[in-house]
């Protein structure tokens, strides 16, 4: 999966159907009154459903965010403390911000851990820091006036923490792109509208929105988790025994190894032969004529090519084989971090290609056999592939 296609997927498409979400809502609400009563229920409903199923899948920052929320709801809607927040607007909106942007950066680490008392601690910490802030700018107009460009005015101090807090979140979505990142960014853009601009969202919808980006974040990123291999980005093995359920009686299997890859490790680490995986698997995802491609474990693939007999694959498989042999891995140079500019022409010389080569194995479903069996035979020419000298495809 292309860097540039793995953020579009898990920070810029979330962001999308958030905002349309918003839009849908905020468009359709004046029409629908009976409604209303309804959204302002809600965030008291969904934020315990989203712990739940946040501690279930030990996604303990959105169970903490979704109970800080909760918190604010709470406190929204009594009217003694309404007094606090109409006091205190500032400072609320930047404890919020402070938090957010905490949670941008730390792990999820459970909720009732000692982590849990250190994230009570931080959470009290974002407060103080947003009320000194504001206290510090008040009390000190003057000087910093008089230190700072007039264009510098109170406002924009006041708020320059929300403007760092943003770049550094957003920086870390993309950067870091990933489902949970991506919601935390929704809670801060979600936070910042709804304080700076209370009429253009209100306090239920915004959160109600929130609640639901969470419960689809937490169930869609346990859903990557099972059926995607961490490392290579491809379906896994336990999403290869989900699509045989759907197979009808005519596929062909594939079973795709590198060759003398534990000599590859032992001579340039484990880590690039990680590097190598990716790129192989990379490869081996754009295998045309309808081929699904798994990683089966370790240096071992698996292609299934649905309603397909293997006289109509070998063109297809046999291709991928070549697109392997003729790319050029470039390894770089261990040290070129570290190294000044001057002396990178030197290493960029330095640096080292080497390719490697798969085998293949196919077979095709015959009638009265298991997947289990077809599989098998694909190893077994996988195997007499390996015997014939590596790199060419056995039926
Ligand atoms: N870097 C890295 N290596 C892995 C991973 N999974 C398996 N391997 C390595 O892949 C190698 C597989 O070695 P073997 O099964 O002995 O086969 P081979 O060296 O590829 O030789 P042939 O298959 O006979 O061509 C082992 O050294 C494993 O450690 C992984 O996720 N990352």
């Amino acid at each position: 999966m292309s860097a540039f296609y793995h953020r579009c997927r898990y920070f810029f498409l979330p962001l999308f159907f958030t905002s349309l979400l918003l839009a849908v809502t905020q468009y359709s609400l004046p029409k629908l009154q009976t409604w209303h009563s309804v959204i302002e229920q809600l965030p008291f409903w969904l934020l315990p459903v989203v712990m739940i199923i946040a501690l279930q899948f030990n996604r303990s920052r959105l169970a903490y965010l979704a109970l800080l929320l909760l918190a604010y709801c709470y406190f929204l809607d009594q009217s003694s403390s309404t007094t606090l927040f109409d006091r205190y607007p500032q400072q609320i909106f930047l404890a919020g911000i402070f938090t957010v942007t905490w949670f941008a950066f730390i792990k999820d680490r459970g909720l009732l851990s000692a982590h849990g008392v250190v994230r009570i601690l931080g959470v009290l910490l974002c407060f103080a820091a947003a009320f000194a802030w504001i206290w510090g700018n008040t009390q000190y107009k003057s000087a910093i006036d008089n230190y700072l460009p007039s264009m510098i005015t109170m406002e924009i101090r006041t708020l320059a923490p929300f403007y760092l807090g943003a770049m550094l979140v957003f920086v870390r979505g993309i950067w870091q792109a990933n489902l949970v990142n991506t919601a935390i960014f929704i809670t801060l853009a979600l936070w910042a509208i709804h304080s700076l601009m209370p009429e253009l969202l209100s306090v239920s919808v915004s959160i109600t929105a929130l609640a639901i980006v969470y419960i689809l974040t937490v169930l869609t990123d346990s859903y990557f988790l099972a059926y995607r291999d961490e490392l290579t980005g491809l379906a896994s093995r336990r999403a290869l025994y989900n699509l045989v359920l759907s197979l009808g009686r005519k596929y062909s299997v594939a079973m795709l190894d590198i060759d003398h890859f534990k000599k590859f490790n032992d001579t340039y680490g484990h880590d690039v032969g990680d590097q190598v995986l990716k790129l192989v698997a990379s490869k081996i995802s754009q295998v045309r004529g309808g081929g699904k491609a798994f990683r089966y474990g370790g240096e071992e693939f698996t292609i299934v090519f649905s309603r397909k007999d293997t006289s109509s694959i070998l063109h297809f498989l046999e291709e991928v084989r070549e697109i392997i042999e003729d790319y050029d891995i470039t390894l770089r140079n261990e040290q070129r971090k570290q190294q000044t500019k001057a002396k990178r022409g030197k290493a960029q010389s330095q640096s080292k290609t080497v390719n490697v080569t798969i085998s293949i194995g196919v077979s095709e479903h015959q009638h009265g056999e298991t997947f289990e069996q077809t599989l098998k035979k694909a190893d077994q020419a996988l195997y007499r592939a390996k015997k014939k000298g590596r790199n060419q495809v056995c039926v």
